[in-house]
C-alpha cells in the first residue's frame, strides 16, 4: 500500500468517463486507486478498500445514494454524474449540515474550457436581448438537456432576471411541439444527439446587427481528467457544497 493520502473509489469505473478517471488517478503521484467500482459492487467495498476519496461518474439514478453513503462515512465526494436538482441539492445540503466536516464537490463539466465557457455566458448575459443555449452531445448520452447546459441557463437566466432584462422577444404563435427545445430558467436550450460528437456547446447572444457565440468543444473525455484531479485534491479542504468546479478555481469573473 502507497502512502498517498488521496485514496481514490472511483464510482462508474466501466464507463466512458469512469475508465478514463481509473488511470488518470493511477497516473497520478499523490493518490492511490483503492476501488474501481461497478454497478454490481456493494459500497461498503469502498470502506473496506480504506477510500478517503469517491469519485462519481455513474447515472442519475444512482448518485445521490452514493454520495450519501459517502458523506455518512466520511468520505469526500467528487461528482460529475449528472441529475442534481434543486431538490436533491437541497437535501445534499441538508445532509452536510448535519456533518459538516464533509465536502462534496458537484461539477456539470470537469473541462477548463467549459467552466469558462460557462461563466462568460453567464457575465455576458444581460447585455443582449435574445440568449439561447445549444448543446451537441454523442448518442449514448442518456439525459437531455446535459447537465452543463441546464446549469449555464440557470445562471444566464438568473444573471438576466438580477438585472432586470426582458424575456428573449420571440413571435413564435404556431410550432411543432418540441422545436422551440426546452425553457430553463426563461432561456431556450435545444439538444442534438449525433454520432462522432463528444461534448459540445454554443451560447448564442443576439441584440440588434450582432451576435456574441461562446462555444466550447470537448474532442476527447482526457479533457475532463484535469479538473477530476483537482478536484480530488481540493475537496479536502473546502467543507460544506460547491456547486462547479468555478468555486475551486480563482476565475475573477
Ligand atoms: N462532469 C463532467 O465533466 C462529465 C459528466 N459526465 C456525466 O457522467 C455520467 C456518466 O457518463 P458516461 O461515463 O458517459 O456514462 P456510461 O454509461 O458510460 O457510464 C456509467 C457507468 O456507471 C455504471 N453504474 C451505474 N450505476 C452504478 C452504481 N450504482 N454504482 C457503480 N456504477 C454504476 C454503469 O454500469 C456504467 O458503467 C453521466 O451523468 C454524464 O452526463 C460525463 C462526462 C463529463
Ligand atoms: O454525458 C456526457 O458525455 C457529458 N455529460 C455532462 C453534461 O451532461 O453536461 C458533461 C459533458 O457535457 C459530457
Amino acid at each position: 500500500m502507497s502512502n498517498a493520502e488521496i485514496r481514490v473509489a472511483v464510482l462508474g469505473a466501466g464507463g466512458r468517463m469512469g475508465s478514463e478517471a481509473v488511470e488518470a488517478v493511477k497516473n497520478a503521484p499523490d493518490m492511490e486507486l483503492v476501488a474501481a467500482h461497478g454497478r454490481s459492487d456493494t459500497l461498503e467495498e469502498i470502506l473496506s478498500a480504506g477510500a478517503t476519496h469517491i469519485v462519481d461518474l455513474t447515472v442519475p439514478d444512482s448518485t445521490e445514494a452514493n454520495v450519501r453513503f459517502a458523506v455518512e462515512h466520511g468520505i469526500y465526494a467528487v461528482v460529475g454524474t449528472t441529475g442534481w436538482d434543486a431538490d436533491r441539492l437541497e437535501r445534499l445540503e441538508q445532509l452536510l449540515s448535519e456533518h459538516p466536516e464533509s465536502g462534496v464537490l458537484i461539477a456539470p463539466n470537469f473541462a477548463l474550457g467549459s467552466v469558462l465557457a460557462t461563466a462568460f455566458a453567464a457575465k455576458a448575459a444581460q447585455y443582449f436581448e435574445s440568449a439561447e443555449v445549444i448543446e451537441l452531445h454523442h448518442p449514448q448520452k442518456v439525459d437531455a438537456p446535459s447537465g452543463t447546459a441546464v446549469r449555464t441557463a440557470e445562471l444566464m437566466g438568473a444573471a438576466r432576471e438580477a438585472a432586470d432584462v426582458a424575456p428573449s422577444p420571440d413571435a413564435t404563435e404556431t410550432a411543432l411541439e418540441g422545436a422551440r427545445g426546452a425553457e430553463v430558467a426563461g432561456i431556450h436550450v435545444h439538444s442534438v444527439r449525433l454520432r462522432g460528437l463528444v461534448a459540445h456547446q454554443e451560447v448564442l447572444l443576439g441584440s440588434a446587427g450582432e451576435q456574441l457565440s461562446i462555444r466550447h468543444d470537448s474532442f476527447d473525455r482526457a479533457s475532463f481528467m484535469p479538473g477530476v484531479l483537482l478536484g480530488l485534491r481540493t475537496v479536502g479542504s473546502r467543507p460544506g457544497l460547491t456547486h462547479g468546479l468555478d468555486g475551486y478555481l480563482d476565475l475573477g469573473l
